[in-house]
């Protein structure tokens, strides 16, 4: 039987406290080799290569990996890439905004938690939820776990996202194992978020990953799991 909400919400933050510490722990230089790790081993996926839009959270200061190295590829690459900002009066809802290169970047303030974001006078494109797919959703965590579960910060920002984000149904290019339904969301990980031995608690609410990049490599999910 499912756990009632109250006792789920106390044992999410337990666990969250007990990661975030040892993600505080971890020195610059640690986040740092790790982060060139994962990207390498993101880079390298067919899927990165296919994909044409890519939606990339902007690192808070520490205990996540970097997606700077990521983002300056993504833009490289010409590929188009969308960067959350946080709704300033909807709590937990944001969206996704087109950032065309580094000039916009340099110009985001940092907001909550040290995330920097598109400011309030940016004038990028909005995606269009109905015309604009992401091939890509690349999403931030406390932790993963090996059934593709993800415990964020505890505010459903992403979970609420990935509600209202309607995945198309348009196949990217069959590629076995690496085909994806529209929108794959892809966890980026550091060694230390993924756990082993150990689910991360879940509700419905919580949406699973279809891929998870870590340092070491990636695991992705059995295509018949995927929803
Ligand atoms: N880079 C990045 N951007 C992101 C997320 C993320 O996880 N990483 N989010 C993902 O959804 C959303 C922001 N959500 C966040 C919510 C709370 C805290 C935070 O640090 N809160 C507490 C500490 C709680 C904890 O121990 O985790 C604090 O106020 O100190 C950070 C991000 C949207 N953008
Ligand atoms: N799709 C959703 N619709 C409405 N409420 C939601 C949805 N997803 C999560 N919530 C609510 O948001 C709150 C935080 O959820 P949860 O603890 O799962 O966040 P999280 O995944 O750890 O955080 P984040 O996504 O910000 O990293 C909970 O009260 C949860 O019920």
């Amino acid at each position: 039987m499912a756990a009632p909400l109250a006792t789920l919400k106390a044992i999410k933050s337990t666990v969250r406290k007990r990661i975030s510490s040892t993600l505080h722990s971890l020195t610059q230089d640690e986040i740092k080799q790790q982060t060139e790790q994962v990207t390498a081993n993101l880079l390298r996926q067919p899927f990165f290569h296919q994909s044409r839009t890519v939606a990339c959270y902007l690192s808070m200061p520490g205990g996540e990996v970097d997606t700077a190295p990521l983002v300056d590829a993504v833009l490289q690459s010409g590929k188009t890439l969308f960067v959350p900002r946080m709704d300033p009066l909807l709590k937990g809802r944001m969206d996704f905004l087109r950032v065309y290169g580094q000039d916009d970047l340099a110009t985001f303030p940092a907001g909550l938690w040290g995330i920097r974001e598109p400011g309030e006078c940016y004038q990028g494109g909005r995606r269009q939820s109905d015309s604009d797919n992401l091939d890509l959703i690349l999403v931030p965590a406390v932790a993963f776990d090996h059934s593709f579960g993800r415990l964020g910060h505890g505010k459903g920002y992403y979970d609420r996202f990935l509600t209202q984000y309607k995945a198309t149904t348009r196949n990217m290019p069959l590629l076995g194992k690496f085909s994806f339904r529209h929108g794959p969301r892809i966890g980026l990980a550091l060694q230390e978020q993924i756990l082993e031995g150990e689910d991360v608690p879940t509700n419905e609410l919580d949406w699973r990953m279809d891929v998870i990049v870590g340092p070491n490599g990636i695991i992705h999910r059995p295509v018949a799991e995927r929803r």
